[in-house]
């Protein structure tokens, strides 16, 4: 029987994933929709095979080389691939490239390949063989126009002489689906997979995993990330890169680099996507790159925003396409300097990584779909996108999510530098759920006067979740003058000065009294929280940020969840999640928070600290820190001072978490003494400080002052911030409580959060 029965289960799933892509945005497509650590190789260089846990997606850059050379390299990458790593072959969802020949080669050494090429999320699935966009056979649409030959009238036409079998939709949905596939396979052909669905996609991806580690998956970053939500199940992980969600903006600090925007596409949807970019205020560059006369060769990049792209004009001989994207991407790479790109256009994209030399890439997350935002290992940020990905405002949505203040940028040079945001720039800012926490405590007071602040408005669109009636009575308390108004949904929300607007829940009766506890108040805060979690769920806000209910409280009601960490998991859905704090001097994550200290030991082991480890080293390349160095605290006295204190506890639950993280590359050190760890972040010594308790992780925190530091929630599938305080029931009502935390964890909801679409 040369495959085993068994379905797919914990322990028994690849750990390492191998992809091999035609071309660079494919390939950053395909490692986004993975979700799991590793890399992007410009390849075809040598490579190393992926470490466990890791997804290595190779672009082999072989799109337009012919079929035979192609095949040839997708051989090569595979000439010593150990056998228990899964190998996803990446292919086109238009079917364009050389599929049949890598589908060939990727087919040789192994038992079988399984095609599935459907890519629900863009409208693209397979029925009866056959691709269609939006429910238009592919070979009827012009979507070939700029190729040299016509679409293949189904995918087995595109697969040449190989023997396949049709599965339809009834057989992927059916119980049978594994024998179905093995059948083929054992019959020397390619089961060719309909797919209509993501969860048509989920069972594909099972099956052929089922059917044993020496069969291959053809298919789009749609069977790339079913086979990432796949492994995720089985190892238990939850995904390293978000699918849909932004990586947080490049750091403030510092100058800040240029940004260039290179647009190597010939799509018709060019010329009102970059409009849109130039209205915020970007220049635009169109070369002939024949004439290679444009002022653009005589300057630097300047200062914000540039774009840069291919003069269409009559002078351009239609043909030249790919001599006109390698002198573009070199006048790119010439006049980069140290800015972050955007490079639309697979093509584009590498010839410009080419010259300036980048091997890899460190994928952080995605602005929309295929728009992949990634690091180079000199810590520049680059993003990569198909050309005819995304909608009219794709350019602007990736531009505003590397420079969160780019609606700002005076358009002709007549906007006044200090200006409001007007209504429609305003528009393209995110929409942030702010809950009102207990309203016996500090929440309202805070809010009030972080949502007025200017800096506030100037990142982001504010809506509270929460009771108008008691933010009306905290700005009362406060002396301040302004218009707290209810909306119904976050989206009718406007921004003149002076406005807070709030999606009212009228839950907190008008003499509910100031610092009390009290389940009322609870129960009301707990529905603040999940309201918002819906609407970011749906997609209605962009992030949320969290004013404090106390825990008490919240139990009284009958909620009894720890805080808001583990109820905000529970509403959206996923098993396991980490605490950061985030000041300007010091980063610290969790181990674990929420439990008493005899339990909190007893939770620590290896796989707990790798998983928090790997969040916060994520967490960390995701805000522009490429190498973070990341301190691991001890658990006892000197980290045990070598079994002098304690019962070993360092050497069982962290040293064996350390060393897989260090052979995957993850610069963690430790068990550091935790007394003195924190002072050596403070003086620049580590990125990132791993505490394995609450109190030593908050205490050093909350030393530095209530003001600035933020709680954040890593591992959420949506953005969550928080101020760093309670309640503080004893100061409530008073007018007194500092605002500071709230807009810090404002403004890092609004950094984080992905620019909406319009
Ligand atoms: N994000 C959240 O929802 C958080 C909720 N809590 C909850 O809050 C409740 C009270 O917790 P405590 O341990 O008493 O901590 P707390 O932070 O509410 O108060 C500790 C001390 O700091 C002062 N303080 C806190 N925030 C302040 C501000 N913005 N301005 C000036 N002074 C401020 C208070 O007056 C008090 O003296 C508990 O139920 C706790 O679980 C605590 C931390 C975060
Ligand atoms: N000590 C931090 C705290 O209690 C906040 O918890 P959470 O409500 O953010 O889970």
């Amino acid at each position: 029987m040369p495959f085993p029965s068994s379905p797919v289960r914990e322990g028994t799933a690849p750990r390492r994933v191998l992809a091999l892509a035609d071309d660079l945005s494919g390939a950053a497509e395909t490692a986004v929709a993975l979700g799991r650590p590793g890399r992007i190789v410009l390849g075809p260089a040598s490579l190393d095979p992926p470490a466990y846990g890791e997804a290595v997606v190779v672009d082999l850059d072989c799109r337009c080389l012919p079929a035979a050379e192609a095949a040839d390299r997708v051989r090569e990458a595979l000439r010593s691939v150990p056998p228990d790593v899964l190998v996803l072959k990446k292919a086109d969802s238009l079917l364009r490239g050389n599929l049949a020949a890598e589908t060939a080669a990727c087919a040789e050494g192994a038992e079988g390949v399984v095609v599935a090429t459907a890519l629900p999320a863009l409208g693209r699935t397979v029925r009866g063989g056959v691709v269609h966009l939006d429910g238009v056979p592919l070979h009827t649409t012009d979507a070939w126009r700029a190729e040299s030959t016509a679409p293949p009238p189904s995918i087995s036409a595109a697969l040449g002489d190989a023997r396949t079998t049709p599965v339809p939709l009834e057989a992927i949905r059916g119980d049978a689906l594994p024998a179905v596939l093995r059948a083929a396979i054992a019959a020397g052909h390619l089961p060719v997979c309909d797919a209509e669905t993501d969860s048509d996609l989920d069972l594909i991806a099972e099956a052929a995993l089922a059917c044993g580690p020496g069969v291959r998956l053809t298919g789009t970053s749609g069977i790339a990330a079913a086979v990432g939500r796949l492994l995720r199940s089985t190892d238990g992980t939850s995904a390293a890169i978000t699918a849909g969600q932004a990586a947080p903006a490049p750091a403030g600090g510092g100058r800040r680099r240029p940004l260039l925007v290179v647009v190597g596409t010939a799509d018709p949807s060019a010329p009102a996507q970059i409009a849109q970019l130039t209205e915020r205020g970007a220049r635009h560059v169109s070369v002939n790159p024949d004439v290679m006369n444009s002022s653009f060769m005589n300057s630097d990049v300047p200062a914000d925003v540039t774009v840069l792209s291919i003069d269409s004009g009559p002078g351009v001989r239609p043909g030249a396409g790919r001599r006109l994207v390698s002198a573009l991407a070199r006048l790119a790479a010439d006049r980069a300097g140290d800015a972050d790109l955007v490079l639309t256009g697979g093509e584009t994209a590498r010839r410009v990584l080419d010259a300036l030399g980048v091997a890899h890439l460190a994928p952080l997350g995605q602005i929309h779909h295929g728009a992949v935002h990634a690091l180079t290992p000199d810590g520049r940020h680059v993003v990569t996108r198909p050309g005819s990905f995304g909608d009219t405002d794709s350019l602007l949505r990736i531009a505003t999510a590397l420079r969160p203040d780019l609606p700002h940028l005076p358009p002709q040079g007549d906007f006044p530098v200090n200006a409001t945001p007007t209504a429609d720039n305003h528009r393209s800012l995110p929409l942030i759920a702010v809950t009102m926490g207990d309203g016996a405590g500090i929440g309202p007071e805070v809010i009030v006067p972080a949502l007025l602040h200017p800096d506030t408005l100037a990142r982001c669109r504010p809506v509270v979740i929460g009771d108008t009636g008691r933010l009306r009575q905290a700005a009362a308390i406060l002396g301040v003058d302004c218009d707290i108004v209810s909306v119904t949904a976050p989206g009718e929300a406007e921004f003149p000065p002076g406005r807070v607007n709030v999606v009212d829940l009228d839950l907190l009766p008008a003499d509910l009294p100031w610092g009390e506890l009290s389940a009322l108040a609870g129960e009301a805060a707990y529905q603040y929280v999940r309201v918002a979690a819906d609407l970011a769920m749906k997609g209605a806000v962009h992030g949320i940020c969290t004013a404090p209910l106390n825990k008490e409280a919240l139990h009284s009601a009958g909620h009894l969840y720890p805080g808001h960490t583990e109820l905000l998991a529970h509403l959206t859905g996923v098993d396991e999640v980490s605490m950061m704090l985030s000041t300007p001097k010091v980063k610290v994550i969790h181990v674990t928070t929420h439990i008493g200290l005899i339990d909190a030991v007893r939770r620590i082991e290896p796989g707990l600290v790798e998983r928090t480890v790997r969040r916060g080293h994520d967490a960390m390349v995701r805000a522009g820190v490429a190498k973070p160095v990341i301190g691991v605290c001890g658990i006892n006295p000197h980290a045990g001072e070598n079994g002098l204190f304690g019962y070993g506890e360092e050497e069982e639950k962290i040293v064996p978490a350390l060393e897989v993280l260090r052979a995957n590359g993850i610069d963690a050190r430790g068990p550091l003494p935790a007394d003195t760890a924190f002072f050596l972040a403070g003086r620049g010594d580590y990125d990132l400080i791993v505490a394995m308790y609450h109190d030593q992780g908050h205490g050093p925190v909350k030393v530095l002052g209530i003001e600035s530091g933020v709680n954040l929630t890593v591992g959420l599938p949506v953005i969550r911030t928080s101020v760093d305080h309670g309640t503080a029931f004893d100061i409530a009502g008073k007018g007194v409580a500092e605002a500071g935390s709230m807009v810090e964890a404002v403004r890092q909801a609004a950094e984080m959060s992905s620019v909406p679409v319009r």
